[in-house]
């Protein structure tokens, strides 16, 4: 019998990529293509719904023609993506009624703002977990619905659908059939009761949105719809955010067992067992999956910018050419720890949450150079990593005695040793740092019956455990500064508009 395959479609906010799993678990292949970031005011950032069709649907299909696999061979799909970035299209005609709407985009703040004065904020950390922030779903679709024109009128007419970028991916690899999206996804959008596992229709109606807009939200490892290709029927069987789907891909399926990933944001997750706890200290609480009939709940602590501050470096100030060269810049200057910078350029996350919070670089003197500003921002990536590590200490009670990491950025030495310096705890590196797609193709593998839960702690390999080297009071004292650097960034867009 010839060997069968898992591909996994991870589509990342920067770039889309198909991953091939053989049977084992053994990542065998990967296809990667960047697409247009769209920033078309300060603060907006937008994607086409088109692009990141083609790009996902172009490198799976070069993925299996490259690696030579016949149709009939791959035993099953799995998606995980950005979460939160909202798509709304016709549902006839199957177009977009506008670019898509991505996670970063502070258009909606004032929307939030607005709730929070009527008094909202507990209901929503009641029912969905979160806190009020434009960075989730609902104010994004209720903007579509207000700023374009005849959606509103088509939607209430039951015209038009909403996605996240999963939803979308399914109908498109469906041809239209199934709208459909899975509970960690559905726990991105505001307006889905966590506990009920249901659309929360009041809130909806809050945001102002149709339910018949609402895909059908089912577990992680699910029968989702099928892909038609080259004559054969292949399943679509697992779907999670990217975000839930790395933390199962590093196998944090027991309580008190955490990741960070670090891609265009860095998001620290915590699963919690059957247990939903609502955060004292600025996380939220999000769905990590539903399988074998059960959900489990996670901490999260969401970093808006991290990665993202490195591709600034790169596309935006030009000083470097590739996000690579950040590492050597860092070491020639390691030990000057003057210049912070604190990259809030899309206001911040975890655990401040202050939508109006703006980029800002401290401590600049004449003799400030190219490895400073390097140097700190990869910095800003750990300091930001610690603020949520404290955050989740306080909230689960649990001591973490070492992170484990993931994502682009972690193939980054200098950022690895500083993030244990900086925190007093272990970092440990898997060898596999695609651990997204791995949780994606996991679930696929579950929902297709190849594999069980249990089987996922086997398939983990260590690469490199970072000790932490600085004493005490460095770290202390380094730390305090971040503090003060972050405090001076916040509220500016506000202040200043
Ligand atoms: N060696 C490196 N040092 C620092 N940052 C890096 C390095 N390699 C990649 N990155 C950053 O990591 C991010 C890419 O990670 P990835 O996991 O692919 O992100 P995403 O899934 O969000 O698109 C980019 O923002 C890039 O700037
Ligand atoms: O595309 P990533 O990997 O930065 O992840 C984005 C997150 O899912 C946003 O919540």
């Amino acid at each position: 019998m010839r060997e069968k395959y898992i591909i996994a479609l991870d589509q990342g906010t920067t770039s889309s990529r198909a991953v091939l799993f053989d049977q084992n678990g053994s990542l065998i292949a990967i296809e990667q293509k960047e697409f247009t970031q769209y920033f078309p005011k300060p603060g907006w950032v937008e994607h086409d719904p088109e692009e990141i069709w083609q790009t996902q649907q172009n490198v799976l299909i070069d993925l299996i023609k490259r690696q030579k696999i016949e149709a009939s061979q791959i035993a099953a799909l799995g998606i995980t993506n950005q979460r939160e970035t909202t798509i709304v299209w016709d549902k006839n005609t199957g177009k977009p009624i506008h670019r898509a709407i991505v996670w970063q985009d502070k258009r909606t703040s004032d929307i939030c703002t607005r709730l929070k004065q009527q008094g909202w904020e507990d209901q929503v950390r009641e029912r969905t977990g979160l806190v009020i922030d434009a960075y989730f779903s609902a104010t994004k679709v209720q903007w579509l619905l207000d700023n374009v024109e005849g959606a509103r009128e088509k939607a209430e007419q039951g015209g038009l659908l909403f996605g996240t970028v999963d939803s979308w991916l399914v109908w498109k690899l469906t041809e239209g059939r199934q709208h459909v999206t899975d509970y960690t996804n559905a726990s991105r959008t505001m307006i889905y009761d966590i506990r009920k596992l249901q659309w929360d229709e009041e809130l909806a109606a809050l945001f102002n949105i149709p339910a018949s807009m609402l895909p059908e939200v089912k577990p992680s490892a699910a029968h989702f719809g099928i892909w038609h290709y080259n004559g054969y029927d292949i399943p679509i069987t697992g779907i999670a955010g990217d975000q839930q789907a790395a933390l199962f891909g590093q196998a944090c399926t027991e309580p008190g067992t955490a990741k960070n990933t670090y891609g265009t944001g860095c998001f620290m997750l915590m699963n919690t067992g059957e247990k939903l706890q609502l955060s004292k200290n600025g996380l939220i609480t999000t769905i990590a999956y539903g399988i074998e009939g059960k959900v489990n709940y996670a901490l999260e602590g969401s970093i808006f910018v991290a990665g993202a501050a490195i591709q600034w470096l790169r596309d935006g100030l030009k000083l470097i050419a590739d996000s690579a060269e950040t590492e050597a810049l860092a070491e020639q200057v390691k030990d000057s720890h003057d210049v912070y910078v604190v990259p809030a350029f899309a206001g911040l996350g975890a655990p401040y949450w202050d939508m109006y919070s703006r980029g800002a670089i401290f401590g600049l003197t004449r003799d400030t150079g190219i490895g400073h500003i390097a140097k700190a921002t990869l910095d800003s990536l750990a300091y930001q990593t610690r603020d949520i590590l404290e955050a989740m200490q306080k909230d689960s009670g649990v001591e973490l005695t070492s992170l484990k990491v993931d994502g682009g950025a972690v193939a980054n030495n200098y950022l690895m040793q500083f993030q244990a310096d900086i925190q007093g705890v272990e970092v440990v590196r898997p060898v596999v740092i695609e651990s997204t797609a791995q949780g994606a193709a996991y679930l696929a593998g579950i929902g297709a019956g190849l594999w069980k839960r249990q089987d996922l702690e086997k398939l983990q390999k260590i690469d490199q455990v970072f000790k932490p080297a600085l004493n005490e009071e460095s770290r202390q004292k380094l730390y305090l500064k971040w503090q003060n650097a972050v405090k001076r960034t916040m509220n500016w867009a506000e202040e200043t508009e």
